[in-house]
């Protein structure tokens, strides 16, 4: 099984350092983890350092990967070429790093990720037609096409309805179990990341203040001291934890 752990971690811009001494415990697939944190915390830094598109000091300790490419990425920026159809630009993210030809079994996978995503309506469409909530998905299919180990998302949500926000946490979640895959997920949504991570990781001006399991992260102390926000978090009738915030303090 895939395993993830950062040993004193630490990122910079040129002379302006943003991340320091960012360690955490053992991460296993199977699991997903919540990057959490305020604007300019550090998050997409923290993706970018893991991914090596940033030096700097400390190690990123990666084992158990039975493929050549185990991490796949998708940015909080999602790019559109509208030269390419949806089903190409999937299909092409599903061949970078593999070989020339098409097999059947990429069009499978292009298949299974569209429909995952309940997006396999706009395989044909233009993808610089898109809205921005359904240029979102076909990012998020763009990087699950690739049958990553490691799959890291920067606020995949963002641009989506409530409805699509919710399918599609819960599409990960369950990726997760099924394919013992270590999601890593930075979410502005606290409730969401109640609700549909197991662990999480909380940034502070680029220093990572808690770690561990997400109900034991995200408390109202914390969300007074990092959010300054006076706020509670009670079940709701199905039992999931609901955050209500009372006030800004
Ligand atoms: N390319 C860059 N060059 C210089 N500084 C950068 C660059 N990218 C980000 N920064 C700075 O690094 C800090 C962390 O930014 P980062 O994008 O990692 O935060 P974030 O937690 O992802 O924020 P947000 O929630 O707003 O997306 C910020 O102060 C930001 O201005």
């Amino acid at each position: 099984m895939v395993t993830l752990k950062l040993d004193r971690l630490s990122a910079s811009y040129g002379r302006h350092q943003i991340l320091a001494e960012i360690s955490t415990p053992t991460f296993e697939g199977g699991q997903v983890v919540a990057l959490l944190g305020p604007n300019a915390a550090g998050k997409s830094t923290l993706f970018r350092r893991i991914l090596g598109l940033l030096k700097g000091a400390g190690e990123v300790m990666v084992a158990g990967t039975t493929s050549e490419r185990p991490v796949a990425y998708m940015p909080q920026e999602t790019g559109a070429k509208a030269v390419l159809t949806v089903y190409e630009s999937v299909l092409l993210a599903r061949m970078q790093g593999r070989a020339l030809t098409v097999q059947a079994e990429d069009l499978a996978q292009v298949d299974r990720a569209l429909e995952e995503l309940e997006i396999t309506e706009l395989g044909k469409r233009d993808i610089g037609d898109l809205s921005g909530g359904q240029r979102q998905l076909v990012s998020a299919a763009q990087a699950l096409v690739q049958e990553p180990e490691i799959l890291m998302l920067d606020e995949p949500t963002s641009a989506l309805d409530l409805h699509r926000q919710i399918g599609l946490l819960t599409v990960l979640r369950r990726l997760a179990r099924e394919r013992s895959m270590l999601i890593l997920v930075a979410l502005h949504d606290l409730g969401h990341a109640l609700r549909f991570t197991d662990q999480a990781m909380m940034l502070e001006n680029g220093r990572l203040i808690a770690c561990g399991s997400t109900d034991q992260v995200v408390t109202p102390t914390l969300l007074h001291q990092v959010y300054r926000v006076e706020a509670r978090i009670e079940p709701c009738s199905k039992g999931y934890p609901q955050l209500i915030v009372e006030q800004a303090v």
